[in-house]
C-alpha cells in the first residue's frame, strides 16, 4: 500500500460471548480516504467487529487502532459512527436532532444547528428542519440519523448496514453521500450484505464467514483470484474448433460458457477461426465482486446473503 496512511486497522480481532466465539481472527487494513465495506451475511460478525474496532466493546484478544490511537474512545471526535439500532427522540425536531448527534461529538450545540440546515437545505429538504423526528418516514429518519453522523466533520465514519431499509432512490442518495465523503478526504467503513453496493463503491473489502475473515484486501485482488468468463455463440455446432473449449465449457441456452483458458484469448480465436466455428457473438467477462465471494466465501454464505442461484447456474 506505499506510503498510504492508515485510518483504521483491526489485528486478529477475537470475540467471545459465553464461550461462544461471535468473532474469531479478523483482521483489517483501512487506508485513510478509502472506502471499505464489511461484507457478510447475517450474524457473521459484522457488527460486533465494528463495536471493538470503536472500543464500543472490548476484544477477548487481539488488536485494533483508529487514527492512530490504540484506544479508540480517544479519538471519538473524529469518529461519525451509525449504529445497526436507529434511534431517534420522537418529539425533536430534525435539525435539532441532528445537532444533537453532532453535541454528542462536542460539537458546539449553535454550530451544529448551522449546519444542520446548510445540509438540509443542500439535499433539497430545508422543510424537515422544523418537523418532529415522529412525523419522518423510516427512510427520512434514516438520512437524519446519516447526516448526524456527519455532522461534526468527522475523520473517519463506520456505518452499520446503512443501506438496509432504504428505497431506491435513496440508496442511490446514500451512495453519492459516501463517494462525496470519500472524495473529500473522509475514510468510510461500513457493513453490509448487499455485495452491489460494495462493488460499486469499495476500495477493499473484508469478507467475514461465521466470524472468520476469509478474504481482505483490495476488490481488484478478490476479482482477479478467478479467471475471465467466455460466453460464445457459433453458428457451426461441431467442428474441430471445439477441442480449443475447456472441458469444464458448458452449453446453456444456445450460448457456450466458460473460464478463459491460461493460455489468453489468442489461441481460443484462432482455434474459433481456423476451425470455422462461425462466431456469432463472443465476450469476454472479467467476473464481479458477487462471483469473487461465492468463490471465497463459498455457496453456503452466498445463499445466506440472499443470492439465489439462476437457473442456468444451477444446470
Ligand atoms: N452482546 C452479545 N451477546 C451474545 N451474543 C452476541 C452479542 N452480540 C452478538 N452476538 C452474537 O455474535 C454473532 C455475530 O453477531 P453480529 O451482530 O456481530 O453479526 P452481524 O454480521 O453484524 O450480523 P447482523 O447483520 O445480523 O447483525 C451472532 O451469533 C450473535 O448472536
Amino acid at each position: 500500500m506505499g506510503e498510504r496512511a492508515i485510518a483504521a486497522e483491526a489485528r486478529d480481532l477475537v470475540k467471545d460471548f459465553d464461550g461462544k466465539r461471535a468473532v474469531d481472527g479478523v483482521s483489517l487494513t483501512v487506508p485513510e480516504g478509502s472506502i471499505t465495506g464489511i461484507l457478510g451475511p447475517n450474524g457473521a460478525g459484522k457488527t460486533t467487529t465494528i463495536r471493538m474496532m470503536l472500543g464500543i466493546i472490548e476484544p477477548s484478544s487481539g488488536s485494533r487502532s483508529l487514527l492512530g490511537h490504540d484506544r479508540p474512545l480517544e479519538v471519538a471526535r473524529e469518529v461519525g459512527y451509525l449504529p445497526e439500532e436507529r434511534g431517534l427522540y420522537p418529539a425533536m425536531p430534525v435539525a435539532e436532532a441532528i445537532a444533537f448527534m453532532g453535541a454528542l461529538r462536542g460539537l458546539p450545540l449553535k454550530e451544529g444547528r448551522r449546519r444542520a440546515l446548510e445540509l438540509l437545505k443542500s439535499r433539497g429538504h430545508e422543510d424537515w428542519a422544523k418537523q418532529p423526528i415522529r412525523t419522518l418516514s423510516k427512510g427520512m429518519a434514516q438520512t437524519v440519523q446519516l447526516l448526524g453522523t456527519i455532522i461534526h466533520e468527522p475523520r473517519l465514519i463506520v456505518l452499520d448496514e446503512p443501506f438496509a431499509g432504504l428505497d431506491a432512490i435513496n440508496q442511490e442518495k446514500l451512495e453519492q453521500l459516501i463517494r462525496d465523503q470519500a472524495a473529500a478526504g473522509v475514510t468510510v467503513i461500513f457493513s453490509t450484505h448487499v455485495i452491489a453496493h460494495a462493488e460499486r463503491l469499495c476500495e477493499r473489502v473484508a469478507i467475514i464467514a461465521e466470524g472468520k475473515a476469509v478474504f481482505e484486501g483490495a476488490v481488484d485482488e478478490a476479482r482477479g483470484r478467478l479467471r475471465p468468463i467466455v460466453h460464445l455463440r457459433t453458428r457451426a455446432d461441431d467442428g474441430p474448433w471445439r477441442a480449443a473449449l475447456p472441458a469444464s465449457a458448458k452449453k446453456l441456452g444456445g450460448e457456450w460458457r466458460f473460464e478463459l483458458p491460461a493460455s489468453g484469448p489468442e489461441p481460443l480465436l484462432r482455434a474459433l477461426i481456423d476451425g470455422d466455428a462461425g462466431i456469432e457473438t463472443l465476450s469476454i467477462e472479467r467476473p464481479g465482486l458477487h462471483d469473487a465471494f461465492i468463490a471465497i466465501a463459498g455457496e453456503a454464505a452466498a445463499r445466506e446473503m440472499g443470492h439465489v442461484p439462476s437457473a442456468e447456474e444451477a444446470a
